[in-house]
């Protein structure tokens, strides 16, 4: 399969996801969709791989954006740019497959995009770390279905830790702050 019917698949799975968490059709009428929808992952299991294909690490650098979770129709595809200042910055909005019980996005939701975004401005400085400690302060709820702006800056850096901060923005109110450490780890 090429990269291209790779992601158009990724992108009508992500639909299909939607479609299933918000349709309103009665108990009747699924029947036959769960038939298709089974009939579907038998056809694409007949030829599998261990793992979900994704960008190399060493790929990431701050020279250009990079797209993660492209491939992984249950993770969130992140469009990450580094601007000059040292930064990362992208943008996403969320719908009802991300919610949480308060009719917001669900705080591990939120959780998955700081470690993300966080990890990946540290990637592109081309230091191979993982996940330390991630802090979260939720300040205030976080929308569905409206743009949010998400950013990520290095603090410090000390010996094998790496400090970084970020927030997630709607509409100009910051509603999550993250502070995260990063821990350098031997190229594997
Ligand atoms: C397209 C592709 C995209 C690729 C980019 C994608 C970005 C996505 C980002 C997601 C990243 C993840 O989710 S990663 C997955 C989640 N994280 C993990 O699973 C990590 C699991 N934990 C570990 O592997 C380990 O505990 C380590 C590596 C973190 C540390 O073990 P270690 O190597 O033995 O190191 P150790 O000697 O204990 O400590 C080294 C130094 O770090 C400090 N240190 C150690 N742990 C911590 C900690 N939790 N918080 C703070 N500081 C710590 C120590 O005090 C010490 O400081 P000093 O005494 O030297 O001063």
């Amino acid at each position: 399969m090429s990269v291209d019917e790779r992601e158009r698949l990724v992108e009508a799975t992500r639909a299909l996801t939607y479609a299933v968490a918000v349709t309103d059709l009665p108990d009747e009428d699924l029947a036959a969709v769960s038939e298709a929808v089974d009939s579907l992952s038998r056809a694409l299991r007949k030829q599998t791989r261990k793992r979900c294909v994704t960008e190399s690490v060493t790929a990431v650098v701050e020279s250009r954006p990079v797209v993660l979770d492209r491939y992984n129709p249950a993770m969130i595809p992140l469009e990450v740019r580094f601007p000059e200042d040292g930064t990362a910055a992208a943008t996403v909005t969320l719908n009802a497959v991300h919610q949480g019980p308060t009719d917001s996005v669900h705080g591990g939701v939120s959780g998955l995009l700081m470690d993300n975004i966080l990890g990946i401005l540290v990637q592109s400085k081309g230091l191979l770390c993982v996940t330390g400690t991630l802090s979260l302060r939720y300040r205030a709820l976080t929308p569905l279905d409206r743009p949010l702006e998400l950013r990520a800056e290095i603090v410090d850096h000390s010996g094998r830790r790496v400090t970084v901060t970020g927030w997630i923005e709607c509409g100009g109110v910051r509603t999550v702050e993250a502070t995260g450490v990063f821990i350098e780890v031997p190229s594997r």
